[in-house]
């Protein structure tokens, strides 16, 4: 395929995440070449950003048909977009699917522009380059300039180089809004855009600022999660790590906007981001704190404030949608972690997951979930959980799209079809491009883990 290489990683991760996916239990089920190829499958199509475009619709204020119909107005008028698919997905009934199109056969040309790889992962989901994300271009560049963009993998391009040799990739054609010397040698700050893309790799409608309270940019998986949870109006519910708010603001409205839905996340400014989420998609149901989950639970008696900390059994269904490692996003090209930070997450999960099974009701509904591959942030946290907390029993998802857990932490097959992990490498074919999107959608998706309980 044109363009992008595998997702670039420190050497230790690489090894680590190939132990993962050649486990004892994968090797014996299904043989080493079929896992090793599933391996290297998985590390080419995180670098890719998946096929289709999710947004989740807010069919709690508008008939799903209408909001289509005005998203295809909106992108032909204003973006002028001039054809534009838009397709409801055939199984969850507030979303919304766009083509994404690409990889498109892009011819490069001889000026080039370096940027970080984050940036670059950015630029393959449709934005264009803003300027701090420069870090070389050539020495004369000036507005109007056509140039290639090429993203820098392992972070080794000099700031305010003229070339750069080392291991890039290659994301699409723009023309420049900026001179060089406003990029590298002014002593404001830098803002805005640098380099307009005309000819990315991959083209998905321009999404920014379109019907702001009508659909929301979600991945499909995270749409899955607020429905597997299944909040009922009038319920009290907790987030306990919403920022920014996507799956809060899903939950407030499959409830209708009736009942509660406390959202607490550690960050003070992203908090603000739920708040305003809340605000634009006109959903008053959630309350949203600036707290330590940990510490989320108290045994003193109740305060009379309406915020953390909560007394246990304080709430009907709880969401962890934990911290993770978020190895499964896509695009992404590079990650420049250490193992250590990869692996620093499994504790602290384990300290929220006390938390959250103290809050819950009995008889209530308790959802995990993460946006990495590995197994000690997915499975190996259910077997810690069921054994850890025998209140708790795995339940049956709805709707269940993805695959079945992975092997390798020692669950038993039926335990595993409870689980939900959606595994982009699983369906990852480069030959098959003329396969219709609805065919594709349900496993062409970011890398995802979904567990649901039920405390007894
Ligand atoms: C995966 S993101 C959540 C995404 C969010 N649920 C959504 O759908 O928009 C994890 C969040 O957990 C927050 N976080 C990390 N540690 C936390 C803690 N101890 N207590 C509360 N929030 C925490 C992070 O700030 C981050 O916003």
């Amino acid at each position: 395929m044109a363009g992008t290489a595998d997702f670039s990683l420190k050497p230790e991760v690489t090894e680590y995440l190939r132990s993962i996916f050649l486990n004892k239990e994968m090797l014996a089920a299904v043989g080493h070449q079929e896992a090793e190829c599933r391996f290297q499958k998985l590390l080419t199509c995180l670098s890719h950003p998946p096929s289709y475009t999710c947004v989740r619709a807010s069919t709690h204020l508008v008939p799903l048909e209408e909001i289509q119909r005005k998203l295809h107005e909106e992108l032909k008028q204003t973006r002028e977009v001039a054809s534009v698919q838009i397709v409801p997905h055939p199984r969850i009934a507030d979303v919304l699917l766009l083509p994404v199109d690409g990889p498109r056969p892009v011819e490069q040309l001889s000026s080039e522009v370096v940027v970080g790889a984050q940036c670059g992962s950015a630029l393959l989901r449709g934005a264009h380059v803003f300027a701090p994300g420069i870090i070389a271009c050539p020495k004369y560049m000036k507005v109007g300039d056509k140039v290639s963009v090429f993203s820098d993998l392992e972070g080794r391009c000099t700031r305010g180089a003229t070339s750069f040799q080392g291991n890039k990739v290659f994301v699409g054609n723009g023309v420049a809004e900026m001179n060089r010397s406003h990029i590298f040698c002014s002593d404001k700050p830098l803002r805005g855009v640098g380099v307009r893309m005309v000819d990315p790799l991959y083209q998905s409608p321009p999404f920014d600022g379109v019907l702001p309270s009508l659909v929301f940019l979600q991945n499909l998986p995270s749409v899955v999660v607020g429905h597997v949870l299944g909040p009922q109006p009038g319920e009290r519910i907790l987030d306990m790590c919403a920022a920014p708010g996507g799956k809060t603001c899903h939950i407030a409205a499959l409830m209708r906007d009736q009942g509660e839905v406390v959202a607490l996340d550690r960050i003070r400014n992203k908090v603000e981001r739920i708040r305003q989420n809340a605000q634009t998609l006109h959903l008053q149901s959630i309350k949203a704190f600036c707290f330590n989950s940990v510490d989320a639970v108290s045994d003193d008696p109740p305060q009379q404030t309406e915020g953390p900390p909560f007394p246990p059994e304080s709430f009907d269904r709880v969401l962890l949608d934990a911290p993770c490692s978020g190895l499964g996003q896509r695009p992404n090209m590079a990650c420049s972690w250490s193992l250590k930070e990869i692996r620093s997450y499994q504790p602290l999960q384990r300290k929220l997951f006390h938390a959250a099974v103290r809050l819950l009701k009995r008889g209530g509904v308790l959802v995990y979930s993460t946006c990495t591959v590995t197994l000690a942030e997915n499975e190996e946290q259910v077997a810690w959980a069921l054994s850890t907390f025998p209140c708790l029993t795995l339940e049956p998802q709805e709707p269940h799209i993805g695959a079945e857990g992975m092997l390798g932490a020692g669950l038993s097959l039926e335990q595993l079809r409870l689980l939900q992990r959606f595994r982009p490498e699983l369906s990852w074919d480069q030959t098959e491009t003329k396969v219709p999107l609805i065919s594709r959608v349900d496993g062409d998706t970011i890398g995802f883990f979904i567990a649901k309980f039920l405390k007894n």
